[in-house]
């Protein structure tokens, strides 16, 4: 299935290409660095590294921010709010939130795939607010209570 999506290059990623299914059956789209001279990331430290793009999702679906694989694996490099989440009122500039769990600082250039984005429908909630809620077998246990295996 698809869907229309809009993206804006912005004056900091107006050279670097559009997003791209790598493959056929590809769930996200790679984001790339909009970073001018390079950044590093030493180990334990946080970025928010700049993709130069907006974008504007229909309603009704979210962007989900999330991980490359190859990139924790390898170096310890994710996304800390993992998902992070475009709303589809959001018209700034989509940014990633790297963080380096590794123990060797990582280099970032212009242009290098840090992080995938997936489009996701979202379903809103009518809230009810309630004085009693509907009973289940299961009750208020949480938490381990199910046992610890
Ligand atoms: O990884 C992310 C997460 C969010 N955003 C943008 C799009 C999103 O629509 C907006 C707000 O994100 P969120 O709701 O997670 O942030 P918040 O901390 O709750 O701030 P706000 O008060 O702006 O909602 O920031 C990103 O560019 N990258």
């Amino acid at each position: 299935m698809t869907i229309k999506l809009e993206l804006k290059r912005l004056d900091n990623g107006r050279d670097l290409p559009l997003p791209a299914y790598q493959s056929d059956l590809a769930a996200g789209l790679d984001l790339l660095a909009a970073v001018d001279d390079g950044l590093t990331l030493q180990p334990g430290s946080r970025a928010l590294v700049p993709t130069g793009l907006a974008m504007a999702l229909p309603a009704g679906y979210e962007a989900q921010v999330r991980p490359r694989s190859g990139l924790a694996a390898k170096h310890g490099v994710t996304v800390l709010n993992t998902p992070g989440t475009i709303d589809a009122d959001y018209r700034g500039e989509v940014k990633v939130i790297l963080i380096n769990l590794g123990d060797t600082a990582f280099e970032i250039s212009r242009g290098d795939r840090i992080a995938q984005m997936v489009i996701a429908p979202v379903l809103q909630a009518e809230i009810e607010e309630v004085e009693i809620l509907s009973e289940t077998s299961r009750g208020t246990g949480g938490f381990g209570s199910t046992g610890q295996r």
